[in-house]
């Protein structure tokens, strides 16, 4: 996929955040404003209890402007910690708090819609939903219950999967590899695929990129939340990485093991233009044409992690706390995924 950023335009790819609209649920653009914003490094973030298995990580802060207020008049200060934990596993932490000083509540739908990168479609079965109630959106979001097995691919789908539980497993037989998630405050689970003919007339998408994509998101839709002034929400969402030597039911990443590092940056840039830059997180961008002439040992640099992009930053700073002096650099054969993506002036 060609994943581009150009707003007001989507971006599709990586894990764009949708909020405080999730489709078009409500008044605002599809998937709300957040996914094509740009958020800061946040430098002093309210004190976030963090597991001890969580080595590296960067807290990015979203707030609104004077514009934004326009569109949605409420106050808020969304604060996203991007974390690695040991063996390679990705953890997204999010607060939201709400700063209105009016007194106001407001509500909002939230999806971290993850593009998982695949073989092919048809080598593909996601567990951890079946059995579970879903509203189709296909079908003017009329509500079904999905049958005993685990779910495979034929055509377009577009469900929201209500209340599920907290693992979900998408196991790419051709790859020989699963992708788990786990969510905490985030119930609902959104599948989606476009597939052939609705992919043609989405602007990221090649003509056979359906095949190689699903988009499997961790989400509170079913039920907005809604927080009083001076609220705040938590959510969590891990992904790993395992192989399959994987058993239905056995959920566990530990047991299998995939082990992915962090790219050393001081090293050298790699070279994402053959390939996908975060494979197993559905990261599939060239960005040959737009790597002029970066600075990999610091300075003032655009970053974009996961989709997620931020304001010009200091890349040395960033590159400490992602990878702070003491973290083991892979030797060379063992590097197979790079969690910190773009960089160019
Ligand atoms: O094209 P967008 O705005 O990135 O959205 C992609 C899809 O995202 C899904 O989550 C929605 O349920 C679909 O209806 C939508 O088409």
């Amino acid at each position: 996929m060609e994943a581009a950023f150009k707003p007001p335009q989507a971006i599709r790819g990586g894990i764009p955040i949708c909020f405080p609209q999730f489709s078009s649920s409500g008044n605002l653009e599809q998937h709300g404003f957040a996914r094509n914003k740009f958020w800061t490094v946040d430098t002093n973030p309210p004190p976030l209890p963090t597991s001890s298995s969580v080595k590296s990580y960067v807290d990015l802060i979203l707030k609104p402007t004077q514009d934004d207020l326009k569109n949605w008049p409420h106050s808020y200060e969304f604060r996203l910690r991007v974390g690695l934990v040991l063996g390679g596993n990705l953890l997204l932490t999010s607060r939201i708090r709400n700063t209105n000083s009016d007194g106001k509540p407001f509500s909002f739908t939230i999806a971290f819609h993850t593009y998982v990168s695949l073989s092919d479609i048809s080598e593909v079965r996601v567990e951890g939903l079946e059995t579970w109630d879903y509203l189709d959106n296909l079908k003017e979001g009329q509500r079904f219950t999905e049958q005993g097995d685990a779910l495979t691919f034929e055509s377009e789908i577009d469900r929201v999967y209500v209340g599920t539980p907290t693992k979900i497993a998408i196991i790419d037989h051709e790859k020989k590899r699963t992708l788990v998630m786990r969510k905490d405050g985030l119930p609902d689970a959104v599948v989606w695929n476009p597939w052939n003919k609705k992919a043609k007339s989405i602007p990221d998408f090649g003509d056979d990129d359906y095949k190689r994509t699903l988009c499997v998101g961790a989400a509170n839709v079913e039920k907005p939340i809604t927080l009083k002034p001076g609220e705040e929400w938590t959510g969590r969402l891990e992904l790993s990485l395992v192989a399959s030597s994987y058993c239905s039911g056995q959920l566990d990443p530990q047991k299998a093991g995939f082990v992915h590092y962090p790219l050393p940056l001081s090293s050298r840039p790699p070279d994402l233009s053959k390939g996908p830059a975060i494979e197993g997180f559905g990261r599939e961008r060239k960005i040959e044409t737009e790597r002029k002439g970066e600075s990999w040992g610091g300075g003032q640099v655009l970053l974009q992690l996961l989709s997620i992009w931020i304001e010009t930053v200091d890349l040395a700073a960033v590159r400490q706390r992602l990878f702070p002096a003491g973290t083991r650099d892979p030797p060379a054969s063992e590097t197979r995924e790079y969690p910190l993506l773009l960089l160019r002036h």
